[in-house]
C-alpha cells in the first residue's frame, strides 16, 4: 500500500462526510421514529442519540453490553468522550448504527428485540413495481449468448448498488436522476479471467444493500453457479441492520422468496438458489466484522483465511469500497492493486460512486469528470466502477 493519504474525518463543514453526520443521521433517526410505534422509553433513547450525535460526544457502552469487548478492540476506549465529528468518519458512522439499534431495543430482551427498524422500507422496495420490471427483464436474456448474459448480470449487480435507501434519504432521489451514468473504470476482463468456465473454486460476495441490490447480486451468484464458473459461493451479509438498507440474513430470505414466487425466468433463478442453499453450494455468512468500523486491512484471521482461499471476492457498494481501500483521500490515479494489497486474495469491487474515496482512475478520466461535473461525480451515485486485481 502507498505510504498514506489523509484519513477522512467528518469535521469539515460543507464536506460530504460532515453532511452525513450533521444531516443524514438526524434524518435517519426521524425516519426510524416513524417506522414503528415505539413507546416513550425508546423515543427518549432516540432523542438522546440525536442530541449526542449532533452536539454531544461518543458515549461508552455499558459494562454489560454484549459487544463491549468487541467495540473496545475496535477502538471505543480511544474514541469515547470525543465528538462524533473528530474521529474517523468510517468509525463514527458505524458506531451510530450500533447506537441506533440500542436505542430501539434491538439488542435487549423485550418486544423490540431483533426488530429491524428499517424493515418497512426494505419490504416496500422489494415489493415495488420496479423490482417486477427488473425481474421480467430476465426473460429476454434466456436465449441470448453466454457473454451477453454474463455482462447483463454483472452490470445488474453493479447498478443495483444505486438502490441504497440511506443515500436516497439525503440525496433527494439522485439515484434516479437523468445524469448520464457511466463506468469510470472497467476491469471486467480481469474479473472474468478470474472466473473461467469449469472453475472449481469458491466465490465470496460481500453484499451491500438488500432489496433491489441484493436481488441482482443473487441472480449473479445463481448465474455463476449455473454456468460452472465457480463450484460454491459464500454470500457475506451484515449480522444486524446497518446503513439503513444493508442486507441481513432475514433480507436474503425475503429476496429469495421474492424470486421463487416471481413469474418467468426469475423463478428458475430462485429455485436454483434455494437448492444451492440446501446442498451447501451457497452459504450465507454474517460475520461481526461485517458491521465493524474498520478497513478490511484490519480484518480478523478467520475472515482473512476465508478470503485468501476464495477464487475471487466481489466487494459490493460504496461503504465496502471505503473499507477495501481504507477511508482515505488517495490521489484518484493511485493504482487499485496498490491500495488493495492487504486484501488476502483476488478481489473485485462493483460500486457506484457515493463518497469521496476513489482510486484506479486514469488521468484523462479524472480530468474529464472534474471538467464536466466539478467534485460532484464522486458522490452523486451516477457513476460506477468495476475494478479487479488477481
Ligand atoms: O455502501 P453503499 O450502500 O453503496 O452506500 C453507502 C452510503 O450511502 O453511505 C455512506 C455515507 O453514509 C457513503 O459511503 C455512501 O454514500
Amino acid at each position: 500500500m502507498p505510504a498514506s493519504a489523509p484519513l477522512i474525518l467528518g469535521n469539515e463543514p460543507g464536506s460530504f462526510p460532515h453532511s452525513v453526520l450533521a444531516e443524514r443521521h438526524p434524518a435517519i433517526i426521524r425516519q426510524v421514529r416513524e417506522a414503528f410505534p415505539y413507546g416513550p422509553d425508546r423515543r427518549r433513547a432516540l432523542d438522546a442519540l440525536l442530541a449526542s450525535c449532533t452536539k454531544g460526544v461518543i458515549e461508552p457502552l455499558p459494562a454489560d453490553a454484549h459487544d463491549r469487548d468487541r467495540w473496545a478492540a475496535w477502538g471505543l476506549d480511544t474514541y469515547a468522550g470525543r465528538s462524533w465529528f473528530d474521529v474517523p468518519w468510517l468509525w463514527s458512522e458505524s458506531y451510530f448504527y450500533r447506537q441506533l439499534l440500542e436505542s430501539v431495543g434491538y439488542f435487549a430482551p423485550g418486544p423490540w428485540q431483533g426488530i429491524d427498524p428499517f424493515r418497512p422500507d426494505k419490504l416496500a422496495e422489494l415489493d415495488a413495481p420496479q423490482t417486477d420490471e427488473e425481474l421480467a427483464a430476465l426473460d429476454a436474456l434466456e436465449d441470448r449468448p453466454a457473454g451477453e448474459r454474463d455482462r447483463a448480470l454483472l452490470h445488474g449487480s453493479l447498478w443495483g448498488n444505486r438502490a441504497d435507501l440511506g443515500f436516497r434519504l439525503s440525496a433527494g432521489g439522485a439515484d434516479t436522476s437523468a445524469a448520464v451514468p457511466g463506468l469510470v473504470a472497467d476491469d471486467s476482463e480481469t474479473l472474468w479471467s478470474l472466473l473461467p468456465p469449469s472453475g472449481a473454486g469458491t466465490l465470496c460476495l460481500i453484499a451491500d444493500n438488500s432489496g433491489r441490490e441484493l436481488v441482482p447480486d443473487l441472480l449473479l451468484i445463481a448465474h455463476l453457479l449455473a454456468e460452472g464458473r465457480v463450484e460454491r459461493a459464500v454470500l457475506h451479509v451484515k449480522p444486524h441492520p446497518y446503513y439503513v438498507s444493508d442486507a441481513t440474513p432475514a433480507d436474503v430470505l425475503d429476496a429469495l422468496r421474492r424470486l421463487t414466487v416471481a413469474p418467468g425466468a426469475a423463478r428458475g433463478y430462485g429455485r436454483r438458489l434455494w437448492a444451492a442453499l440446501i446442498d451447501g453450494r451457497l452459504t450465507v455468512r454474517a460475520h461481526p466484522f461485517s458491521c465493524g468500523p474498520l478497513p478490511y486491512a484490519e480484518m480478523p484471521d478467520d475472515l482473512r483465511a476465508e478470503f485468501a482461499a476464495a477464487t475471487v471476492t466481489i466487494v459490493k457498494g460504496d461503504l465496502n469500497y471505503r473499507r477495501l481501500v481504507g477511508d482515505r483521500l488517495w490521489p484518484p490515479t493511485t493504482p487499485f492493486p496498490d491500495v488493495t494489497g492487504c486484501f488476502p486474495g483476488p478481489v473485485a469491487a462493483l460500486r457506484t460512486l457515493k463518497s469521496d474515496v476513489i482510486c484506479g482512475l486514469d488521468a484523462g478520466t479524472e480530468a474529464a469528470l472534474d471538467a464536466a461535473e466539478g467534485p460532484r461525480w464522486r458522490v452523486g451515485g451516477t457513476h460506477a466502477l468495476i475494478q479487479a486485481r488477481a
